[in-house]
């Protein structure tokens, strides 16, 4: 119920289109009372032999063809608006679970398939149409229908009309009863359908490896179980409603049984005439309705309300990662770097970072060197703010970056990743990502920076190349010189660069690195590298080993020391 509560509140910007739509609703749900009277009051001329029954029929009939024209009419009206209104809020759902996704800390998608959360903007969300445009005005109508059916069979006849309310407890516990049951049926058949976009959202996104390593048929059969997991879940909710329907059809026609059987003793007793017997047994048919399409109408809000928990779990989600209430503005920076005794691990279990101390001037470029896992990268995300030191500190400009508006910290960085992303369009407009002011004139300037302008126009279409889903058209190096000249575009003070030159053949990582190097003159760069060769000129290289900075200094004074640097470094040049 809170659920529907608070879909409705949020639905509050279209609540005039709901409002109309159920006005429609009441409109013609009142005009459908209006046939089984002319039934009976033509019964009643029929039987009292009424001379004057041509005249009223004509009357009648016209009046009804009315009325019908007007229902015809009440019904589109309530069909369009609540569906209108439905879907707009939908598309506002839609964008804003995606701006809260988009919000949330990287610790969030650690354990979540891009495709479950893919289903749930896609999916789940839709499922607030059926609360707003189905059950809802559902409700409403068979609420009315019922009230009004009720008033008009009293007014036939007292003792019948009490007759045909036995059944109406046992069909409302059956009502609740099926509630209870159907609700975690539709809750598993969300849930399955997730599992189904994942995985297909994943392979997808995995061809070439599935192919490669010729996984074809064990993906297909992976697939086909979760399709078919799903549709045993959608068919053992709708196999419960299937069994339920009936079942409360047929206890509802007892009662209509029942009026028949004490229906014809009263007229063969003269208690009652014909003309209210054919009206009661009309208006019976209407009574029972809302009943049994209270069944559907539970069908359609559980399934709703499945879909709505599933959304408002992320609605709900508080980022790890979050803002001071009023986050100062971090200005365009100098880039003076401090972490201050900062530890980290993503599991409490596995220690990473232990009590870390470094002090980076303005302008200086540090290289981050070691073996594997021993969290280079890390750090490089915890200056982000992709996530948060456990304990300790980062302070640039000598302010804590979780005082800072996370968009004014990320405006004073720009990134180099090793698995280069480009978006799905044209080289031009990944190049100018994240700069919004930057001309024609300042992209070509920042690709021929990144040794990139060649290669650009040796493309079909130069600068306005499709590069593909995650640049796929592109090879490992030009995708990763894009990605450079993305960052010289945005010009910001501080420069990750995190193996950025990796896939580059030597020549080429040569003759960036000059670029490269250039870039980093007047502004704080973090190198995070493997090829020792590419760091040498760095004003501090600091050597990580599990769970700290084991040694740091130029590339001379590290040599000297003959520790772990040396041995990393005469192992690359053997
Ligand atoms: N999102 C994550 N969730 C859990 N553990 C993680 C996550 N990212 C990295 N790790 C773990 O943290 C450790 C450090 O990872 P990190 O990527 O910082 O290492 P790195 O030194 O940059 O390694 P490489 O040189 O291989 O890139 C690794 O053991 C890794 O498995």
């Amino acid at each position: 119920m809170k659920i529907c509560i608070r879909l409705l509140k949020e639905a509050r910007n279209y609540w005039i289109y709901i409002f109309l739509g159920m006005t429609a609703v009441i409109i013609s749900t009142l005009l459908n009372l209006y046939a089984p009277w002319v039934l009976r009051r033509l019964t009643e001329l029929a039987t009292n032999n009424d001379p004057d029954i041509a005249r009223q029929s004509l009357k009648m009939g016209l009046t009804l063809l009315g009325v019908y024209a007007l229902s015809a009419f009440c019904s589109f009206l309530r069909g369009y608006l609540t569906h209108y209104g439905a879907y707009h809020y939908v598309a506002d759902l839609r964008t804003k679970l995606y701006h809260k996704m988009q919000s949330l800390s990287m610790g969030y998608f650690n354990d979540k398939q891009t495709g479950q959360l893919v289903s749930r903007v896609v999916s789940d969300v839709v499922n607030t149409e059926l609360l707003i445009a189905h059950a809802v005005p559902d409700l409403i109508v068979n609420v009315l229908t019922f009230v009004g059916v009720a008033i008009m069979l009293f007014t036939i006849n007292v003792k019948l009309a009490l007759i045909s309310l036995v059944t109406i407890p046992f069909l409302m516990a059956a009502n609740a009863g099926y509630s209870k049951l159907v609700l975690p049926l539709w809750r598993k058949n969300s849930s399955a359908l997730g599992d189904l976009s994942g995985a297909v959202q994943e392979n997808l996104s995995a061809v070439k490896e599935i192919q490669a390593f010729n996984q074809q048929t064990h993906e297909t059969d992976k697939i086909s179980n979760l399709a078919g997991l799903h549709t045993k879940a959608f068919l053992h909710a709708t196999k419960t409603g299937e069994i339920f329907y009936p079942l409360i059809t047929f206890f509802s026609s007892v009662g209509s049984v029942g009026i028949i059987i004490y229906g014809g003793y009263l007229a063969s007793t003269g208690q009652v005439s014909i003309a209210d017997i054919v009206g009661f047994i009309m208006y019976l048919g209407l009574f029972y309705q809302p009943i049994t399409s209270l069944a559907t109408v539970n069908d359609q809000l559980h399934n709703a309300i499945a879909g709505c928990e599933r959304v408002y779990e992320i609605m709900d989600e508080v980022p790890d990662v979050k803002e001071t209430a009023k986050p100062k503005t971090l200005k365009k920076v100098t880039g003076k770097i401090e972490f201050k005794n900062l530890s980290f691990h993503y599991n409490p279990e596995i220690p990473l970072l232990k009590n870390i101390d470094l002090m980076i001037e303005q302008g200086q470029t540090i290289a981050l060197v070691g073996t594997t896992g021993v969290g280079k990268t890390t750090i490089s995300s915890l200056l982000n703010r992709f996530y948060d030191p456990v304990s300790g500190s980062i302070l640039i400009d000598n302010i804590d970056i979780r005082e800072v508006s996370l968009t004014s910290l990320r405006d004073n960085i720009s990134m180099v990743l090793q698995d280069t992303f480009l978006f799905s369009g044209t080289v031009y407009d990944n190049i100018a990502y994240g700069s919004k002011t930057a001309t024609k004139k300042d992209v070509i300037a920042a690709a021929k920076a990144a040794n990139a302008h060649e290669f650009i126009l040796s493309l079909e279409k130069g600068y306005d190349t499709f590069v593909g889903e995650r640049g796929v058209r592109l090879s490992g190096g030009q995708k990763q010189r894009i990605s450079i000249a993305r960052a010289i575009l945005r010009n910001s003070p501080i420069l990750i660069l995190d193996e950025a030159t990796s896939s580059l053949d030597v020549k080429t990582e040569r003759e960036i690195q000059k670029a490269l190097e250039q870039l980093s003159k007047n502004r704080t760069t973090l190198v995070i590298a493997h090829r020792l060769s590419t760091i040498r000129s760095a004003d501090k290289i600091l050597v990580l080993d599990s769970g700290g900075i084991a040694e740091q200094g130029t590339h001379e004074e590290l040599l000297q020391k003959n520790g772990i640097y040396t041995k990393l470094y005469s192992m690359q040049a053997s």
